[in-house]
Order: C-alpha cells, then structure tokens, then sequence
C-alpha cells in the first residue's frame, strides 16, 4: 500500500515519558486522524503499528526508534528493527538514511535488504539534498525532509519553521516522491508544501501530542500574565 499523492499523513508516536505512550492511546489517535481525513499514518514500534492496523484503513508507515549513546542513529537503525515492524503490518519502512554513523550495516544495504527480503517501500528520513540523492540512489522509495535540523551538520537550519529551502531542492532535484515532515505544524504551512510539489506532508506534534499543543497556548497565557504585571 502507497502513500496516495497529496495525502496528510498523521504521525501518532508519544514517547515514554509521554501520558499518551502506548498502543491504546495511538490507535484511537490514529482513528481520530483517520475520521478527520488522513491519508496515512506514521508510527513507532511494533506494538503500535499492530494495533494502529487493526483498527484503521490507512497505508502505515512504520518505523522503530532505538536510542544508542554510541551511535546518532536511532529511527529504525537496523534490519531487525525493519523486520519487526514488517511483521506487525507497516506497508512501509521509514529509517533514518542520513550519512551518519550507524551500529551495523551501511544504510544502503539496508534500504536493499527491507526491499528484496521484507518486500516493503522505504520512506527515507534525510537532512540533506545529498542524502536525499543517495537515499533514491540506493532504491528507497519515498524522500523526507524528517531530519533536517535534527543533525549537527544542519543544526543551523532548525528553528520554528520547517525546512521549506530543503523541500524546494528535492523536488528540482530528486526523482522520486518528495515527502515534506518536521515542523510543519499548520494548515498554511501544509498548503505551502503542495504548493513547492510534495507528494504528502507528515504532521505529527501539532495534531497529536497534547502536551507540546498545551505548552504553546500556556506561553502566550503566561506572556500576557507577565505583561499585565508590568
Ligand atoms: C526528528 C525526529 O525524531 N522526528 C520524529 C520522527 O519520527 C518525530 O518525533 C516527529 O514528530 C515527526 O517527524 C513529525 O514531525 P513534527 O512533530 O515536527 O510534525
């Protein structure tokens, strides 16, 4: 199953230390997308995507994050992890594919593998234009501006806004379905990414981690406090 052109895809992951962790709370997530008109849904770990499949229609895009303190890499840095989420019912695999260092197998090996043995699409989460080349290059399938911002070599491009200049580029120069995720965090801004010729746009924070929402609407409640004390 393909990510359908012009989708919005619904990233449903809550973190541990997150109220909302766990396979309950992201399915009824990704319903909730689903009824709003998602076209897709990314998730992490087997046990979400097992239960996001059960109770939704959508393409999965599944990924598995592994923290290692040795290592930068930690969406779906190995086979196993790409296996694992293959079997809880993902359609397609989303791994980081930056030119990082990485525990094991080079990534190119891995796009090959998750292809010919788990016969499944590779979403590739890059921070460059030259990853994003690369990561087409050795056969993935989908091209995301994910990481942009999220690695020391674009840590200057990460502020509040998404990476609009990085899409643009991918799109001129990439061959393949450019898919626009991290910080897009409005409808306008959404907007704007069909409009610079993204195949879908993956929205995650602004739609599905109340906590981060709460935080942004406390602050202006806060910043109005403290000008009223003024
Ligand atoms: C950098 C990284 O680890 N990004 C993660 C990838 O799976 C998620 O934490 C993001 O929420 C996702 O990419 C969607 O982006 P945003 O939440 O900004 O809409």
């Amino acid at each position: 199953m393909l990510i359908p052109k012009g989708a919005l895809v619904v990233s449903c992951q809550a973190r541990a230390d997150n109220p909302l962790h766990g396979p309950v709370h992201m399915s009824a997530m990704a319903q909730a997308a689903e009824a709003g008109g998602a076209g897709g849904i990314r998730a992490n770990g087997a046990e979400d995507v097992a239960a996001i499949r059960a109770v939704t229609r959508l393409p999965v895009i599944g990924i598995a994050k592994v923290w290692d303190d040795r290592f930068p890499v930690y969406i779906t840095p190995g086979f196993e992890q790409a296996a694992r989420v293959a079997l809880a019912g993902a359609h397609i695999i989303g791994l980081d594919a930056t030119a990082r260092p990485r525990d094991g197998e080079p990534v190119e090996r891995l796009i090959g593998r998750i292809r010919d043995e788990l016969g499944r699409e590779v979403f590739a989460d890059i921070a460059t234009l030259e990853e994003g080349r690369a990561a087409h290059a050795h056969g993935a399938t989908y091209i995301a501006t994910t990481l942009s911002g999220y690695t020391d070599e674009t840590a200057s491009r990460k502020s509040a806004a998404p990476d609009l200049e990085l899409l643009s580029a991918l799109v001129a120069e990439v061959p393949a379905p450019v898919v626009a995720e991290g910080r897009f965090d409005t409808p306008e801004l959404v907007a704007e990414a069909f409009r610079r010729g993204a195949h879908a746009v993956v929205v995650g924070t602004a739609i599905t981690n109340p906590r981060e929402i709460t935080r942004k609407f406390a602050q202006a409640a806060e910043a109005w406090a403290a000008t009223e004390r003024l």
